[in-house]
């Protein structure tokens, strides 16, 4: 017999007395029923030194899915494939494995610093059935119970409980099927996240991707850090840099390498600061909200535009007048202004528990106002540049599988002189069909780097 079979019938023998003892206390003398509760209780304590815990699928007046139901699920899932009979097993959410569970009633034994503990599942079918609804509502109510032996009290509450929610989120976190969430006003649909850019395919200076990918580990590391020194487990990245040199891909990247959701917040659809901050607070722990194109939102939705619709109004005229077809939605749009977003990065925004990465691009990063980019709100400033001979080899070997090639040589050349960007580089590589003929792909990267490089020399011309 395990040890939890004892607990449970010892639990059970114990639950039959007091219920024995309820009926009849109240023949006995107030004085005296209260003495013997008081000895029963301490000899229980004797009897059944041990402590349980009982942890419900569902809790609060809502009734919601509790976050410790899950990540104790996600914990026991696998000890559960070790050690219990009776499982069960679903499609994991990354559609990739199986995920095995603990079937009801089941139990498991757990072992923390030396200190043995026992978890059992269970189930509650609840008989009541007051509602009439067309949705079958499920009456059957989980949980999960731990015991364990009451010299252990300290451990388990102390460390233990927290070491198995961190675990339970983090194999959640691994199992997830990632979402990218866009906006539609002030709410947010998804889809499922499936990009397939990573950073040992995203083509810049290597050096500088091994900084990134760094500081992005150490950040999503570091909620320990964070809250010792008593700051938000935040942070900013602002990527710049001319359009087609992978800031989009990189943001992609982010989220694959840490396996985050992705907000992709479109600000211009966002009708003023209490819509923004609502989508932003709705944002769930290990995310990143991206922002892009910001000083095209900014122009949107910033002061400037305020003010031309008041000189509008000023001169007698109606602002709608002058866009048909532009929705009231979109003149009302105006009401979201950089200092909401400001503070929102600054202030409430500290108060959502949980990591998440806030991304701006901009292709200008000079038009940008300097309260949006000083230190200490953006965190990194990461500039995203034309393709450099590096880079250049990274792309060759990744749409064509060559390492070396003898043009090689002169691309190096064209490209310290010249801007081209990955994007357009990458065009050139791309194969057309099953034969690849690289010197074919490499002249034309030579031949668009000569234009490229005409085009500029006529321009400085222009200029001069
Ligand atoms: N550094 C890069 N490494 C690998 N591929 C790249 C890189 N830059 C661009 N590309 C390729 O070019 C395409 C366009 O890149 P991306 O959308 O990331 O550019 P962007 O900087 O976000 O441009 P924009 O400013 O217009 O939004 C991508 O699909 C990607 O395949
Ligand atoms: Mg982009």
């Amino acid at each position: 017999m395990k040890p939890g079979d004892t607990f449970a019938h010892v639990g059970s023998l114990i639950a039959s007395m007091m219920f024995v003892w309820a009926m009849f206390k109240q023949f006995f003398p107030y004085q005296l029923s209260n003495q013997i509760e008081k000895y029963t209780q301490r000899m229980v304590a004797v009897v059944y030194p041990y402590i349980q815990i009982t942890f419900h699928e569902f809790t609060g007046e809502r009734l919601m899915r509790s976050e410790a139901y899950s990540a104790i699920e996600n914990y026991l899932s696998s000890k559960a494939s070790t050690q219990a009979k009776r499982l069960k097993a679903d499609i994991g959410k990354n559609n990739q494995s199986l995920v095995l569970s603990m079937d009801d009633h089941e139990e498991v034994a757990d072992e923390f610093n030396g200190v043995k503990l026992w978890w059992a599942s269970g189930k509650h079918i609840s008989k009541s059935q007051n509602t009439v609804s067309f949705h079958p509502i499920s009456d059957e109510k989980r949980y999960y119970k731990l015991t364990f032996h009451k010299s252990n009290r300290d451990v388990i509450l102390g460390t233990y409980l927290n070491y198995v929610l961190k675990e339970g989120r983090a194999i959640k976190v691994k199992n997830r099927q990632r979402k990218l969430y866009t906006n539609s006003g002030a709410y947010w649909s998804h889809v499922v996240f499936e990009h397939p850019a990573t950073f040992q395919t995203l083509a810049m200076d290597p050096k500088e991707k091994e900084m990134i990918i760094d500081d992005l580990i150490t950040f999503s590391k570091a909620g320990e850090f964070y809250a010792r020194i008593g700051r938000a487990w935040k942070r900013g990245y602002l990527l710049y840099g001319p359009p087609g040199t992978g800031k989009s891909t990189m943001i992609a990247a982010m989220a694959n390498l840490l396996g985050y959701d992705l907000y992709d917040l479109e600000l211009t659809a966002v009708k003023d600061n209490t819509e923004l901050r609502k989508l932003l607070i709705e944002t769930s722990s290990k995310s990143i909200i991206v922002i892009e194109d910001i000083d095209c939102s900014l122009d949107l939705t910033g002061q400037r535009r305020k003010k031309k619709k008041e000189e509008e109004e000023e001169n007698g005229k109606d602002p709608r007048e002058k866009q048909p077809g532009v929705q009231e939605r979109d003149v009302k749009s105006s009401q979201v202004t950089l200092s909401g977003l400001l503070n929102f990065i600054d202030g409430l925004w500290s108060a959502c528990g949980g990591e998440r990465l806030i991304v701006f691009t901009t292709n200008y990063v000079e038009k940008l106002d300097p309260a949006l980019v000083r230190k200490g709100r953006m965190d990194k400033h990461i500039e995203l540049s034309y393709c450099g001979y590096e880079a250049f080899k990274l792309l060759a070997k990744n749409y064509l599988n060559i390492e070396s090639h003898h043009l090689f040589g002169t691309i190096c050349e064209l490209l310290k002189e010249t801007k081209i960007t990955p994007a357009e580089v990458a065009e050139h590589l791309m194969p057309k069909n099953s034969y690849v003929d690289a010197e074919l792909h490499f002249k034309s990267v030579i031949q668009a780097l000569e234009l490229a490089k005409e085009g500029a020399r006529l321009k400085s011309e222009e200029h001069a």
